[in-house]
């Protein structure tokens, strides 16, 4: 377990941008419909894009849907429902389903125990399950057990625990996979990656990224994989923001030595 001992520095070089949301982007509200990321932390969003050349992507536990609602109007690269969804900087999307018949019986079956359990809501989100108990805590060990029986009776399905939720999404899927795929593509190819996030699903990510040589920030306490820490949202946008004018004010430099180097082979 690395030693997590800092805020993390001011960055320099090419970088590449993975933001997870809940929790990082957006502050953890009673319910999901509640959740927003301010208008002016979409727009340092995207400005950080632009200066990454679009390198900057959202991998988050939600669908993909919502992740445009949230970061509307702007249009990033996403790996939605943990990585099971993903749209690539050509638009191109990537998607692992779960058998239809399975989707099916799960959903029937979760309905039916959920409605037994008050304050408890499930979240379908097509090849995920999402089984919140924020509003019923005394709910939490009846659902992480419901969650168990359902992943050894189906093979196919991996257990996702988070913040007051445990979620079904299919074996294998994970947020270090999805930050590995962009990895191999333009623009992220080349560049060093930059991983926030603040639950147990961004575990993976930091794993991946520290594997890449990159730079992984933990939002919050915990226990984690990743070097750097920020203590909370507000955080991270304060560190965000000196960020993006760092970042601006090293690209202005360069573009200035570049007209001064042009100018001086002009009169050689
Ligand atoms: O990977 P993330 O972007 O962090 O998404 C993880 C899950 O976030 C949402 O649930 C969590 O946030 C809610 C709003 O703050 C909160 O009410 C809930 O208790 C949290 O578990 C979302 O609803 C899930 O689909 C995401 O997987």
């Amino acid at each position: 377990m690395a030693e997590v001992v800092s805020v993390p520095p001011l960055l320099s070089g090419n970088l590449a941008f993975f933001f997870d949301l809940d929790g990082t982007l957006a502050e953890i509200k009673p319910h999901p419909d509640q959740v927003y990321i301010p208008a002016a932390v979409r727009t340092l969003l995207q400005k950080m894009s632009v200066m990454s050349d679009g390198a900057l992507a959202l991998i988050s536990g939600r669908s993909m849907a919502e992740l445009d609602k949230l970061a509307t109007p702007f249009h990033f690269p996403l790996a939605g429902v943990h990585g099971a969804e993903r749209r690539d900087i050509n638009d191109k999307t990537h998607i692992v389903t779960l058998p239809a018949p399975l989707v099916k019986t799960l959903h029937e079956e979760l309905s039916v125990a959920l409605a037994a359990l008050p304050g408890t809501e499930l979240e379908a989100k097509g090849m995920a399950f999402a089984l919140h108990y924020r509003q019923a805590p005394e709910a939490e060990e009846a659902i992480m057990l419901l969650a168990q029986t359902l992943t050894e009776r189906y093979p196919e399905l991996a257990l996702q625990p988070g913040k007051c939720v445990v979620e079904l999404k299919p074996l294998g899927i994970n947020k270090g996979a999805a930050i590995r795929a962009f990895m191999q593509e333009a623009p992220f190819l080349g560049r060093t990656p930059v991983f926030i996030g603040d639950d147990l699903t961004d575990e993976a990510g930091f794993k991946q990224v520290n594997a890449l040589g990159g730079v992984t920030v933990k939002v919050g306490a915990g226990e984690t994989l990743a070097t750097y820490r920020l203590a909370n949202v507000r955080m991270v946008y304060h560190w965000l923001g000196k960020l993006t004018h760092h970042i601006e004010e090293q690209q202005k430099t360069e573009t200035l030595r570049g007209e001064d180097y042009e100018s001086l082979s002009g009169s050689l």
